[in-house]
Formats: structure tokens, sequence, C-alpha cells
């Protein structure tokens, strides 16, 4: 079981009320690698030297038949999903990994196809953001002795062209609860979970065989409940949103420990379930833990 972990981070630039509130950044970046992170970014750090000196570093691994797994970890306003999504004119590294990954795949031979899911967690219930289901249609998760965990019912869309997966991604986006709290107006109070599954097609180009999983993700914000002013539903979401990140960093920690073999309890929380192929290097591996 392998884990390879790097960490980068990225400064913001100071909003407007932190700017007339005269608060003080809580990091300055001195370089490049500032304490113990891989990589940092400061205030005028681009989308595309975030994407080419984080992501874009994964696609090798992904097409030579590696899951990888990117996410965006932070306090709630810190600028997580402009860094994964962000808009147009300004894309974040899902829609670049999208365009990376296609330019790299056309023409290839075998030929590789790539199909997306996209879905949310919200206080630990599955929404699928591709179906255009309700808010209340809820997706349920089983084990499958073979195939890991299985995301019943969920849409898996499969595009020969970077611009037909991205008009599903910005649906997607669309369809994301965020609601309004003090720290952040438009705050997401999900995990948004992008999947592109790889495969490469056989020679008449019927049967394909799953080359590797990439999961994109835009965690909800990490947050104390006495900064964001949280009361009521939007309190238990955050206790919810704090146990699933709880359980994220135990399942990371333990795959990191050099003691080997490690315990890995992904049953915690939907989310590491979901990951638990993505996290451990593989299926297999994931399955004897
Ligand atoms: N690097 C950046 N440059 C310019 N604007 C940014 C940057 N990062 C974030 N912002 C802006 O800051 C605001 C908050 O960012 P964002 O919504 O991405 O935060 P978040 O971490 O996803 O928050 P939450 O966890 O509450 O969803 C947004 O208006 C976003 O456009």
């Amino acid at each position: 079981m392998y884990l390879f972990l790097k960490v980068a981070i990225r400064v913001r630039p100071m909003n407007a009320r932190e700017k007339r509130n005269s608060e003080r950044a809580v990091a300055t970046v001195l370089d490049d690698n500032l304490l113990a992170f891989d990589r940092v970014f400061d205030e005028r750090a681009t989308q595309e030297q975030v994407f080419d000196q984080t992501a874009r570093l994964l696609i090798d691994d992904v097409l030579g038949g590696t899951n990888a797994t990117v996410f965006a970890y932070g306090a709630t306003g810190s600028g997580k999903t402009h860094t994964m999504q962000g808009k147009d004119g300004s894309l974040g590294i899902v829609p670049q990994m999208l365009a990376a990954l296609f330019q790299r795949i056309s023409g290839s031979d075998p030929a590789i196809a790539v199909s997306m899911s996209y879905i949310e967690i919200y206080n630990e219930t599955v929404r699928d953001l591709l179906s255009g289901a309700r808010e209340s249609d809820y997706l349920e998760l089983r084990e499958d002795p073979h195939r890991g965990t299985v995301i019943v019912g969920m849409e898996q869309v499969e595009a020969e062209s970077v611009d037909v997966l991205l008009n599903h991604l910005r649906q997607g986006n669309r369809h994301r609860i965020t609601e309004s709290t003090a720290a952040n107006s438009v705050s997401s109070r999900s995990h948004a979970v992008v999947q592109l599954v790889l495969s490469k097609k056989s020679a008449k180009g019927k049967k394909q065989h799953m080359l590797s999983k990439l999961s994109l993700i835009d965690l909800a914000g990490s947050e104390r409940a006495a900064a964001t002013q949280n009361v009521g539903l939007r309190m238990l979401e955050g206790s919810m949103i704090n146990r699933s990140l709880l359980a994220l960093g135990n399942c990371i920690n333990a795959l990191s420990s050099r003691a080997a073999p490690a315990y890995v309890n992904y049953r915690d929380s939907k989310l590491t379930r979901i990951l638990k192929d993505s996290l451990g290097g593989g299926l297999q591996a994931a399955e004897r833990s």
C-alpha cells in the first residue's frame, strides 16, 4: 500500500471586507518552499501556475495506471472552489485537467476513453450533480466484493470531446448546495467529488479495461463554529463537515504511517468509503486493510 503525498499551499488575496477591517494576513509567503509544504503559491499565482505545478504533474502517473486524488482543503472562504473550479476566463484545476487530459490522449493507441461523474456529499448524504435529480434524491453506497464501494445509480458521462464534459461540469456546479455564512457569502457546504475514469478501448473500440481513476475534490470548508457564527442547520452542517474531514485525515495518517501494515478505517464517513480505491493506490491495496 503506497501513498505519495504532496502538499501545496495557496494564499489568496485579501477580500474587500478583510481590507476594510485592516485584518492581518495569517501567512506571508517568503519563498516558493516555505515551511514543510512541497509548493507555496502567493497571492499573485495564476490558475495556470497552480495547475502546472500541482495536478498536471499527475497526468503521467494516471496514464500509467495509477489512481490519484487531488484535494483542496482549507478554511471556509480560503479559495478552494476558486482553485478547483474557477470561473470562465480563470479556469481552475478541474477544467484545466480535463483539457490537458484530452490533449494527451487524443490519437493515443489503444484509444483511451474518459468518463466523468460528479457527486456531492452533504450532511453524509450523496447527491448526483449530473443527473439533474432533486436535492432530496440521495444515492446509496453498496460494498461490492469485486468493484469496491459502488454508488448505486450514479450518472457517468462518457464524451469524445472536452467541451461536452465541460458543459456537464458547469451544469453540476450549478446544482451544488451553497449557503451564505459569515465567512463566505457563497460557502460550499458539501464535499464535491469529480471522478474521471480512464479506460483503454480494445481494437474494435467495444470492450474497455479500466486503466485508472482520478478524483478531484473540493472539500467543504473546515471551520470553527465560533468563527462562522453558525447556528441551527448551519452548525449541524459544520459538525458533519468536520467529522468527515477528521475521518479523511485519519485515513491519510494511517496510509502515510511508516509502520506497515497500517489499519486504515475507511468506514467512518461516506467520503472515505468512496475514496477507498483512490487513496490507497488501488482497489486491491485498499481491500487488504
Ligand atoms: N486566488 C484568488 N484570487 C482571487 N480571488 C480569489 C482567490 N481565491 C479565492 N478568491 C475569491 O474569494 C472568495 C472565496 O473563495 P472560495 O469560494 O473559492 O472559497 P472556499 O474555500 O471554496 O470557501 P467555502 O469552503 O466556504 O466554500 C470568492 O469570491 C473567490 O472568487
